[in-house]
């Protein structure tokens, strides 16, 4: 089913990323609205993580950027000034890592995380009834147990749905998923998209969703954005359930996941 999505969340235009002699990003554009799942995709070093830094504010301070219009959440922000980025971050943005071994806290328990976490951003949300909830419909078997446990007794997939559920309910505006099934077994992997997909619809968020593997951005997500060296090739929406690419590279790119040797 296609999308008509008209609230804008975040406009880039022009955005340059320059560390040393090497310009990292160069004249890149990407807009992302509400209930928009926009995926980033192309090979290794093209630039797709340095994207999903500046959107978080995290581009340390050796980088040179600049760029024609940074618009988000409704503001228009002139220079590379991050300092705004500081009462964005886990709150109107929020980031989905690659790995729940890099989210979560290995000697405290699901429980005593996710009431800090919601106490900080969602304190409506910060009791033991709603995060047992949240786990069920997350998918975990024993929310419960679940519950009461330390990361190390849930499986990957099981903390990973863990970390979407925080994601998602964090009222945030925009979530950034940096391949966030790339360390699962593909099913658990598919159903965990499935379920982002529908909570980022459900709550109005967009979704910036960086991945390698092409098959599933062409699964979930509406828009596609390819990359290569710093560059966007081109963006190309979903159109009648089928993605038609322009460009002879991102073609390939297609055709060959579609029909991987
Ligand atoms: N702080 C830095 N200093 C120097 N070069 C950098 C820095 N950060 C990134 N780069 C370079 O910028 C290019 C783009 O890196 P980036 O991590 O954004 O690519 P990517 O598309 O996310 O790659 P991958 O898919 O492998 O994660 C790479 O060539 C990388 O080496």
């Amino acid at each position: 089913m296609e999308h008509v999505f008209s609230e804008q969340i975040l406009s880039v235009e022009g955005l340059d990323v320059q560390i040393g002699s090497s310009f990292i990003l160069k004249n890149f554009d990407f807009q992302i609205h509400k209930k928009e799942i926009h995926a980033l995709v192309g090979e290794s070093g093209s630039g797709k993580s340095t994207f999903a830094n500046v959107v978080l504010g995290l581009l340390n301070e050796e980088a040179l950027i600049s760029w024609n219009k940074f618009k988000i959440f409704s503001q228009e922000i002139q220079a590379a000034d991050f300092s705004l980025w500081k009462d964005w971050r886990g709150k109107r943005i929020s980031l989905i890592p690659q790995t729940s071994a890099i989210g979560l806290h290995p000697f405290l328990s699901i429980r005593s995380q996710v009431l800090e976490y919601f106490h900080l951003v969602q304190p409506r949300l910060a009791n033991d009834e709603t995060g047992i909830r949240l786990l069920e419909e997350f998918g975990l078997s024993d929310p419960k147990a679940a519950w009461n446990s330390k990361p190390h007794q849930l499986s990957g997939g099981e903390r990973q749905r863990i970390l979407v559920l925080l994601s998602v309910y964090s009222g945030a505006d925009l979530i950034l998923a940096d391949e966030p099934s790339s360390a699962l077994d593909p099913d658990t992997g598919r159903s965990i998209l499935k379920l982002l997909q529908k909570r980022v619809r459900d709550l109005d968020a967009g979704l910036l969703f960086i991945s390698h593997d092409l098959s599933s951005a062409m699964e979930f997500a509406d828009t596609i954005t390819v990359m290569k060296s710093g560059q966007k090739l081109e963006t190309i929406k979903k159109e009648k359930g089928t993605w038609n690419p322009n460009s002879e590279y991102s073609r390939k790119l297609f055709t060959l996941d579609q029909n991987p040797a």
